[in-house]
């Protein structure tokens, strides 16, 4: 040990010993000074100066410290004076219950919500009496559970919703509505979607279960991002296409050989948007104005879709014309003596009569015009989908540029896509014979719905990728040999 160091050390403790009895001997002595002076001032000035110091003392506080907020409180009750349910305290209500901290209040209730069935789950609410905090942007809003007897016996349920004056306008322009759009939001995820089918000139829906969503989607993951980033410009747009003075609708045309996930695409926008779907079966509408009825019968926040539009038009209309000739030929003025001529575009015989019948009857432009006019403007949020086998087949006025807003390419399986199978089926990200799949998909046409096919053979990930590089050689053979 070093002594020198360890005498410095016994002498700088001393002295800290020292200046340390010494503060305590002065603290005493101000201490009892104080006491002292305030025994004195008590014994002698009156009670009434002491009181007049003390009331002037606390007014300079006032004007001179911090003033407490003043406060805003908007109350809310369950029933309105109607005596029916007030949505605004549902939606409190509802969105309260998403943000009740359980560790945060000693007793809350728990009650089931939403019915029976699978809408049915719990929901926590405060007790009357109770109060929590919400913050939004930054701005505490208090929030507390009321109860109190109404004029009769019944007792009124209510929320007050305090806040800084202040934040007045924050609260009434941003943040209550803020929470209802984040309830309403809730309520489209929890609701079942529904696919409907015409029927004459009527809807009958059924519930959507279809399980595609955009990550289960295989396709090429550049086009797929650009789909949901149009999907979710979309939604956003209300005020813009308000403000430029178009309908809020969007159209997406999905072309590309059979299998290769145009339905999937559909539902997964569906599943994404929670737009239940309108699946429109043109050769079930006989006239514009049954399609109108029928247009018209769609409500907002819906994707209306016409599979094989290539298919609809032409070939109903040769379809129609054929099966109707003679009974209803009469009717318009022709017959089977009427003067046939073989249509060159068309590739087919026609009549007068199928011309006056085209007229009276289902066309495309119809159908375009109803879509971009009237139906349009008496309905928001909507979606059009038109799929097709053969974009080349369509007819120009679909084609044309603003018609619809999106064309999406669903392809052959690339390698990106078979890896989204891959996962979908075996979770896995990888596997040994991944190169060779990799290899072969380069060089032969696959639909994903011919490899979905083969992954779902065997539930042994080796036996069906086995399967899939056996059934993709067996494609490039054909290939070479030009079968
Ligand atoms: N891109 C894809 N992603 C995931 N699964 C797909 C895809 N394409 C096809 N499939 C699978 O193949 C089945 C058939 O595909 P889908 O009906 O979506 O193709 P399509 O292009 O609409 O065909 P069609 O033109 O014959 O109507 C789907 O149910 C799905 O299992």
């Amino acid at each position: 040990m070093d002594l020198s160091s360890a005498a410095g050390a016994s002498t700088s403790y001393a002295k800290a010993v020292d200046t340390y009895r010494k503060a305590v001997a002065t603290a005493a002595t101000v201490t009892a000074y104080a006491m002292l002076a305030r025994g004195v001032a008590r014994e002698l000035v009156p009670h009434d100066l002491r009181a007049a110091v003390s009331w002037t003392a606390t007014l300079v506080r006032r004007r001179l410290g911090p003033r407490p907020a003043e406060r805003r409180t908007v109350i809310i009750r369950r029933i309105d004076e109607d005596g029916r349910h007030d949505s605004c305290f549902a939606d409190a209500h509802a969105y309260l219950a998403t943000k009740i901290d359980p560790r945060t209040l000693s007793r809350f209730r728990l009650s089931g919500v939403g019915g029976g069935g699978r809408g049915r789950r719990n929901a926590l609410s405060m007790v009357p009496g109770d109060s929590m905090t919400d913050v939004f942007e930054g701005v505490e809003f208090r929030w507390t559970s009321v109860i109190s007897e109404g004029g009769g016996k019944i007792s009124e349920s209510s929320l007050e919703l305090s806040f800084d004056a202040e934040h007045t306008d924050m609260a009434l322009g941003r943040y209550v509505p803020f929470i209802t759009e984040e309830v309403e939001q809730a309520r489209r995820r929890d609701c079942e979607l529904k696919i409907y089918m015409n029927e004459g000139s009527s809807w009958r829906g059924i519930v959507h279960h279809h399980p595609a969503t955009f990550d289960t989607l295989a396709m090429d993951p550049e086009l797929k991002q650009s789909v949901v980033a149009d999907l979710d410009r979309f939604l956003k747009r209300k005020e813009y296409y308000r403000r430029i003075g178009k309908a809020w609708k969007r159209g997406y045309l999905l072309y590309g050989p059979p299998g290769t996930g145009k339905s999937s695409l559909v539902a997964a926008m569906a599943n994404y948007l929670r737009f239940n779907l309108y699946d429109l079966d043109l050769s079930e509408v006989h006239s514009n104005s049954a399609l109108q009825r029928l247009l018209i019968g769609m409500p907002n926040r819906s994707i209306l879709v016409v599979e094989d539009i290539d298919c609809c038009f032409s070939a109903r209309s040769r379809e129609d014309g054929k099966e109707r000739k003679t009974p209803t030929a009469a009717l318009y003025g022709g017959g089977d003596d009427g003067d046939e001529y073989y249509d060159e575009d068309e590739g087919d015989w026609r009549d007068d009569f199928s011309e006056k019948l085209e007229q009276q009857s289902l066309t495309l432009s119809g159908l375009l015009n109803f879509i971009d006019g009237l139906w349009s403007t008496s309905g928001e949020e909507r979606v059009i989908v038109f799929t097709t086998n053969y974009k080349d087949r369509l007819d120009a006025a679909l084609l044309r540029p603003g018609r619809m807003d999106m064309h999406v390419y669903m392809g052959y399986c690339g390698w990106d896509a078979f890896k989204t199978l891959a996962h979908n089926y075996f979770l896995i990200g990888d596997h040994l014979l991944f190169p060779e799949i990799q290899e072969l998909i380069s060089e032969v046409e696959v639909t994903p719905a011919e490899v979905s096919e083969m992954l779902l053979r065997s539930e042994d990930v080796d036996a069906a990728l086995g399967g899939l590089v056996e059934f993709l050689v067996g494609k490039k053979q054909a290939v070479c040999e030009g079968k």
